[in-house]
């Protein structure tokens, strides 16, 4: 072994002198293009100066089009390089990972399994993990036989060695054969090491059957689910980046978009992607991404309990259809127009308009009957403009015109009846401008009166009663929304139904380019807001990952929704049961409050039963717990307290300061939680994880209806250590639980 590690190092030097090489000469070319292109740049702007006098306008800008279009070129060339760049700095310091020994019906192979792949001449130094063949690595155990489908052609390889290595900074810092029987100790210790502010890759662990979901690309809609810590949104991650290297011919970054559940998570997952290699798939979150959808409003954060049922209504499918069915009734009656103004006087009424509009007779959507009335308006328009001709408002801009703008005309036309006749037609193609373009952005109906128009009619089109309303309740409803209208800021289920709305009466947008919409978290999305997603983008192929038992915003996604929703694609749905980030122990007694069927999954790791600290009185031993906290963070751990809601976080952290424990509370999605302890609400700790967790019970709760799935999501935030606070009068909470799966601490 020691001379296969001196073999193994020498060649990483060897690699990392070629990574070295590549990167300098791609760093140099990068250098010069970015000089010509500042060059091209500066006399492009030479060309523009040059306008109007000695070349003709079009020549200077047709010269300039040319121009533009080179520096594009240049600049996606030295985007390319530079991502290559990129790359080769993080395999300088860890070149690979692994390494596989398989023998095929033609010989023996090495190869050398990293991040990027890598050249010398003709031989290949590294193989990127995405490559068909390093599959094996992730397949394939020492003496097996793995069946691999390679360029659409069956493969039988047989595997001989399997090495996995742990290289930093250019030094081989463990080297392991695994097999079959020892199963994967490399995985084991990273398990087992502390969690840190920003998860990591684990393109070296990936285990067989997340590889094989990594890999899939022929469904239209992947579901990932799985049990807390299974590795959902690492499979999603791996996956966008397997998707970008096998389609890198027809998929660019920005026509995937990734969903992440807050800010916070946003930011935990932020350098996985860069640390795979790929630097520009968009994350954002949902309403981040409403919020550029719709311009003008901005968001209200309202958790209040007295919103639950009409949140609970906004976001069902239920809704969604009442909105189709509103959107019929809209081709016969109820469409809400505008006057449109040219210079302050009204040249097609609301009247004109709808009258327009109802006589048109079209079998289509309502998109298309409103495609029509534009085409029809802008007709009217052009007629109106035209008899705008020798009205003394255009002789005046006439004779304000410039000498430059004179003699341009003079340049281009032969007389003057022509010049006059090409002034004429500018100054009203430019003063009717802004009457054609808001008939083409459909301006001139009200959308907004139109969205509490359609409120009204709910009661009409749905029943109220399923979701435990009354007509009373639905009007002071209504009337709210009105209220947040006016002030434009507005809640994200309307913000999404308004949206909805729109696309109804515009049909599908052009700036919709999405090839893959990726969903971390998917039982936080409503209903109606996966529909909603799948019309705007039907050609748009999804990946889902989440876990319905973590529920916690009680939006009520079920599979039933998703098959409604996703009715007629190639469904791939798969079940992850493994645990990689709680200890068993952990994982058994958080899952005692799963309803239903247990998850069977193989148990990764032990450590330390869970503790339960009772109260009697809601008083916790705060010196006991303040012990914990200080041994924890001596040693490098992080600590979070996590509570069921906000304010709950909010007493907690009374008590911690009471004892004088540092900490920070986290209360918006937006507050920066790198600190090692932190209190925040079960809602903001969404696919966080800790080494330690306080989860917070032990004040009296207004037992929430998914309580169970907020008590399972915050237990399993812990990988090493859990402590759950009860008071004593909350006994039915431990009710469900083994009491040989915790020991208890009374207080
Ligand atoms: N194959 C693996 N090798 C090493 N670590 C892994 C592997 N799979 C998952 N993990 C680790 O397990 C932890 C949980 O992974 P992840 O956050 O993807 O799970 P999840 O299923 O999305 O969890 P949750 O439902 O709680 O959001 C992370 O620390 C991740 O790095």
């Amino acid at each position: 072994m020691h001379k296969d590690l001196m073999k193994e190092q020498e060649r990483v030097h060897r690699v990392i002198e070629v990574i070295n090489k590549e990167r300098t000469r791609l760093a140099e070319q990068v250098e010069e293009k970015s000089e010509k292109q500042r060059q091209q740049l500066k006399e492009s702007k030479e060309i523009k100066i040059s306008q109007g006098s000695s070349e003709s306008v079009w020549e200077s800008s047709a010269e300039l089009r040319a121009f533009e279009q080179e520096l594009m070129i240049r600049n996606n060339e030295l985007q390319n390089n530079a991502e290559r760049v990129a790359v080769l700095e993080k395999m300088q310091d860890e070149p690979y990972f692994g390494r596989i020994d398989y023998h095929d019906e033609y010989g023996n192979e090495t190869i050398y399994i990293g991040i990027g792949s890598l050249f010398e001449k003709d031989e290949n130094l590294i193989v990127d993990w995405r490559s068909p063949i390093a599959s094996l690595y992730y397949e394939g155990s020492k003496g097996e036989k793995v069946k691999l489908m390679i360029a659409d052609q069956p493969m039988t390889y047989g595997v001989d060695l399997k090495r996995q290595f742990l290289i930093r900074h250019a030094e081989i810092v463990r080297m392991m054969d695994t097999d079959n029987v020892m199963g994967d100790p490399y995985l084991l210790e990273v398990l087992e090491g502390p969690s840190s502010y920003q998860m990591g890759t684990v393109v070296s662990t990936l285990q067989k059957e997340q590889n094989q979901i990594v890999r899939e690309t022929k469904a239209a809609v992947t579901l990932i689910e799985g049990v807390a810590g299974s590795g959902k949104t690492v499979v999603l991650m791996q996956k966008i980046a397997y998707l970008l290297y096998a389609f890198r011919d027809q998929l660019q970054s920005e026509e995937i978009v990734l969903f992440s559940p807050n800010k916070i998570f946003q930011e935990y997952v932020s350098q996985v992607l860069p640390a795979l290699g790929e630097l520009n798939v968009g994350n954002t979150t949902f309403s981040e991404f409403m919020e550029r959808k719709v311009t003008g409003f901005s968001l209200r954060a309202d958790h209040a309990d007295s919103l639950a049922k009409v949140t609970v209504l906004k976001g069902s499918l239920a809704f969604y259809e009442a909105l189709q069915k509103y959107g019929a009734l809209l081709k016969k009656r109820y469409l809400k127009f505008a006057d449109i103004r040219f210079r302050d006087e009204i040249i097609l009424s609301q009247e004109e308009i709808e009258s327009a509009f109802y006589s048109i007779d079209s079998q289509g959507a309502l998109a298309s009957k409103l495609d029509i009335l534009q085409r029809h308006l802008l007709q009217r328009v052009e007629r109106i403009k035209q008899s705008q001709k020798g009205k003394p408002w255009v002789d005046k801009e006439m004779v304000a015109m410039s000498d430059l703008d004179l003699y341009r005309y003079e340049k281009e036309t032969h007389n003057q009846k022509a010049m006059e006749d090409a002034m004429t037609a500018d100054i009203l193609e430019d003063a009717f401008e802004p009457v054609v373009a808001r008939i083409e952005a459909l301006a001139f109906i009200r959308y907004k009166n139109q969205y509490i128009h359609f409120l009204r009619a709910v009661p009409k089109l749905l029943s109220l009663d399923d979701f435990g309303l009354d007509e009373e309740e639905w009007r002071t409803h209504i009337a709210l929304v009105a209220e947040h209208m006016a002030e434009k800021r507005v809640l994200l289920e309307d913000l999404d139904a308004y949206y909805s709305l729109r696309l109804l009466l515009k049909g599908p947008s052009s700036d919709m380019k999405y090839q893959y919409i990726c969903l971390d978290e998917v039982q936080d999305f409503s209903p109606f807001q996966l529909q909603m997603l799948q019309h705007a983008y039907p050609s748009a192929r999804f990946i889902l990952s989440g876990d319905l038992n973590q529920n916690i915003l009680n939006r009520r996604l079920s599979f039933d929704d998703l098959r409604t929703i996703f009715s007629e694609s190639k469904f791939s749905s798969y079940r992850l049961l493994t645990s990689y980030r709680s200890t068993n122990e952990i994982v058994r007694f958080s899952e005692s409050f799963i309803e239903g069927e247990k998850p069977e999954g193989t148990y990764i790791r032990s450590g330390k039963k869970p503790e339960v600290l009772l109260t009697e009185d809601g008083g916790l031993d705060m010196g006991y717990i303040r012990q914990k906290v200080e041994a924890s963070v001596a040693a490098g751990l992080r600590v979070a307290f996590i509570s069921r809601n906000a304010e709950d976080a909010e007493r907690i952290s009374q008590e911690l300061t009471l004892v004088g424990i540092d900490y920070k509370l986290v209360q918006q999605d937006t507050d920066n939680s790198h600190h090692p302890v932190l209190i925040l609400p079960a809602r903001l700790a969404k696919g966080l994880e800790f080494d330690v967790v306080f989860a917070v019970c032990h004040y009296p709760a207004k037992a929430a209806q998914n309580e169970l799935q907020i008590l399972y999501t915050i237990c399993t935030r812990a990988m090493h250590e859990l402590y759950l606070t009860v008071s004593g009068k909350e006994p039915g909470l431990l009710e469900r639980v083994n009491p040989d799966y915790y020991d208890v601490r009374k207080m």
